[in-house]
């Protein structure tokens, strides 16, 4: 076992006094990469090591359940604790757990699912049908993001002040939806929260038995806390005075989803806080990187104010590039993976951000023809991907065959002839009586009535499939699902279904792993009910968690808000452009400017060695060309801190008043039209793909099948056509 000694070495003096603080609610306020998550896994190893508490006796909140488990990691690797079953993880996930535990206090049934965004959005454009609400004046989006405003606020429907007809009907949609919810025992994301936090508000025992239990509370990230998560942590906390928050206001990025900074100074007053421990040596970025994200964040007005410093020396400057066009940024970007790679740093190393998720696309391609392996992280997960959801759905059905949002998903998919008729005759049965989906058809089943053929196969379907349940494992269960529910023939009757098919395979890998993993070996249906109900929430709330961190080396491709809290040899920030980041829609809301600054201030700290900004001059989007300048946070940074890369000159041509157009290459300059054969030389019969780079250095794309995709100076390339 390691000594006390070993477990604080390294620390610096502020460092030290925040981990070994007594044992009253505190505030550790710094900025990006002072060692603020450093610092909390730390503390929770020493009150350990030191018998302060036990595992079993703190809880700790992340804010991703990558870095709940990486703090674990961490934790085993300073101490040899078991930190199975221990209380770290995300605040959707602590309170998924309390829920579970007291659901007959909760209100829900013991098998109750998650419905997760998409869900959701099915689940209240349902109950819009149903009270004939017009869907263009309540755009369902628009109501979803009512509900989930709401509950974040800690508000149910009764409570909401509703002035005017519109917000009526809002308010009217959300008392339906939850109902609905209840009926069916299901719960969103938010309800998660706003019902846990009502059950130990209504249930002192409960509340006692939690407070008791958590001595210390200890909060990652809590400038991005919303009104309901603090209010809940004040609920747990409250009682001992016992929350350890770190955080930096410079970073608070989530005010879109209801994160509120005030929460930091309602934090101080609420809790008496003295110990507020400001850290201020980085050891994360070099001496320019953090001069720039220095001078970025001073640009903005309401902060709480800290100095950052580094002893780490000036390093490298920092990378600007300036691309004709947005293939051209995204070839530059592969050209510097590459040349990266044969520097030494590992791909898994390097990170590509963006603003906005429809960025990755072109990065994506660039990538994938280059083959550089990449992972695309929080984008389209794996349990997201539409096959695994239409597998999950069915399982869904077993577990609880009253979840109409599942039901729905699959009682026409593989199709078995229900049409919307059948469906709507379903809906209006249910309606009449109060009931779910399944009991509607079950009843007109029951009934004989003609003319529902499909409808008596999916029913028997669905009660065989619960039947075959019984004494199988849960991996058992996943192929069985896929194989009676007919996705697997479906998908291999499609000739682009390979992946799909592949999903659904590894679908049964993850059941499989799931029941090893999490409950040992040999548990059957029988024995634990309860697994698959816990493998369902497991995709739900954990997507895509165990695609991130598979151990192939893979270049990080995420969004700005997904790379908080994270670390990378070398950041890539692509369309660095005014309207892409700082976003178009910022400028029209109130603080949106100085939110859109935070981020950037986020995306260019995550960087320890090296960091390229680029952006566009022209570039495709939503199907249209669009022409880009340089972002203002780009003029925010000291010249003598960059370096400018330039692009191809020949690219650029200037019109008057300084606006940029693009050097003209039109369709008919290109010799072969996309999709006409030609021949190489050396790499035989090809197809034109398309086409990159304008008039002077025309690139082509061709596709010459075994031989590969292939891009080629048209000049140099001699293809004939054939
Ligand atoms: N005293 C120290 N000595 C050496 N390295 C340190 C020290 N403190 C922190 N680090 C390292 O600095 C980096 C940043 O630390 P950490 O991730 O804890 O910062 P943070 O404040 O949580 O950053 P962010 O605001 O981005 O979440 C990590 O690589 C960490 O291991
Ligand atoms: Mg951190």
């Amino acid at each position: 076992m390691q000594s006390e000694i070993d477990l604080l070495q390294g620390l610096n003096d502020k460092q030290l006094q925040a981990v070994t603080l007594p044992h009253i609610s505190a505030l550790i306020l710094a900025g990006a990469g002072s060692g603020k998550t450093r610092v909390l896994t730390t503390r929770i190893a020493w009150l350990i090591q030191t018998s302060q508490t036990s595992p079993m006796g703190l809880m700790a909140v992340t804010f991703t359940n990558k870095a709940a488990k990486e703090m674990l990691t961490r934790l085993t690797s300073m101490l040899p604790i078991n930190t199975r079953g221990m209380w770290a993880g995300t605040f959707h996930g602590l309170c998924n757990r309390m829920l579970r535990a007291h659901y007959r206090e909760a209100g829900l049934p013991s098998t109750f699912q998650i419905l997760d965004t998409a869900d959701q959005l099915s689940a209240i454009k349902r109950v819009m049908k149903v009270m004939n609400v017009d869907d263009e004046k309540y755009p369902p989006k628009q109501a979803m993001g009512y509900i989930n405003g709401c509950k974040e606020e800690g508000l149910r429907a009764d409570a909401v002040d509703a002035y005017d007809g519109h917000s009526q009907k809002l308010r009217e949609i959300y008392a339906a939806y939850d109902q609905q919810c209840n009926r069916d025992g299901v719960a969103d994301f938010a309800e998660l929260l706003l019902r846990c936090y009502e059950l130990l508000q209504r249930e002192p025992h409960i509340r006692a038995h939690y407070q008791q239990r958590f001595q210390y509370i200890l909060v990652d990230e809590f400038q991005d806390t919303n009104r309901l998560q603090y209010l809940w942590l004040k609920l747990l906390g409250g009682a001992h005075n016992s929350i350890f928050a770190v955080g930096d206001d410079d970073q608070s990025i989530y005010a879109f989803r209801g994160a509120r900074v005030g929460n930091m100074s309602d934090f101080q007053r609420d809790f008496k806080v003295e110990n507020i421990v400001k850290l201020e040596e980085n050891y994360r970025s070099h001496s320019n990187i953090l001069d720039a994200a220095n001078a970025i964040i001073t640009n903005n007005t309401n902060r709480l104010g800290k100095n950052l410093w580094t002893s780490a020396g000036k390093g490298e400057p920092i990378r600007i590039y300036e691309a004709y066009n947005d293939t051209d940024e995204s070839q530059f970007i592969v050209d510097e993976v590459n040349m990266l790679q044969n520097e030494g740093v590992p791909l898994s190393d390097i990170a590509l951000l963006y603003r906005s998720n429809a960025q990755s696309r072109i990065l994506e391609h660039s990538l994938f023809s280059a083959n550089i392996p990449y992972r695309v992280y929080g984008g389209l997960r794996f349990f997201e991907r539409a096959e695994v959801k239409h597998a999950l759905a069915y399982i869904r059905l077993i577990a609880n065959a009253n979840d109409d949002t599942a039901l729905l998903r699959i009682i026409n998919f593989p199709p078995r002839g229900i049409g919307a008729r059948g469906l709507e005759q379903l809906q209006e049965g249910a309606r009449q009586n109060d009931c779910s989906l399944w009991q509607a058809a079950t009843n007109k089943v029951g009934e004989g009535m003609l003319g529902s053929k499909g409808l008596e196969g999916f029913v028997g379907l669905i009660r065989h499939m619960i039947d075959q349940t019984y004494g199988i494992t849960l991996g058992e269960v996943a192929e069985m699902v896929i194989n009676l529910s007919g996705l697997m023939a479906h998908y291999q009757n499609d000739k682009e279904g390979e992946d799909r098919v592949e999903n659904l395979q590894e679908l049964v890998t993850a059941a499989v792993a799931f029941s090893k993993q999490d409950l040992g070996n040999h548990h059957n249906m029988e024995e634990d009910a309860d697994l698959m109900t816990q493998f369902l929430n497991h995709a739900s709330l954990e997507a895509g968690d165990h695609q991130a961190d598979v151990g192939h080396e893979a270049l990080q491709l995420m969004t700005v808000h997904a790379a908080k809290g994270l670390e990378f040899h070398s950041v890539f920030i692509g369309g660095v452009e005014e309207g892409l980041f700082p976003h178009e829609q910022a400028a029209y809301e109130n603080g949106g400017l100085e939110e859109e600054r935070r981020l950037m201030y986020v995306a260019v700290t995550r960087a320890r060695q090296r960091l390229y900004l680029s952006y566009a001059q022209s570039r495709m989007l939503h199907g249209q060309v669009r022409y880009g300048i340089a972002s203002r946070f780009i003029d925010e940074i000291p010249e003598d801190l960059t370096k400018r890369l330039n692009s191809k000159p020949a690219a650029k041509t200037y019109a008057t008043g300084g606006q940029y157009t693009p050097a003209k290459s039109t369709q008919s300059s290109y010799p072969f039209k996309i999709g006409q054969g030609v021949r190489h030389g050396k790499f035989g019969e090809g197809v034109i793909v398309s086409y990159e780079g304008n008039a002077s250095d025309l690139a082509v794309k061709v596709n010459f099948g075994s031989a590969g995709l292939k891009t080629l100076m048209l000049e140099y390339a001699k293809l004939e056509k054939i």
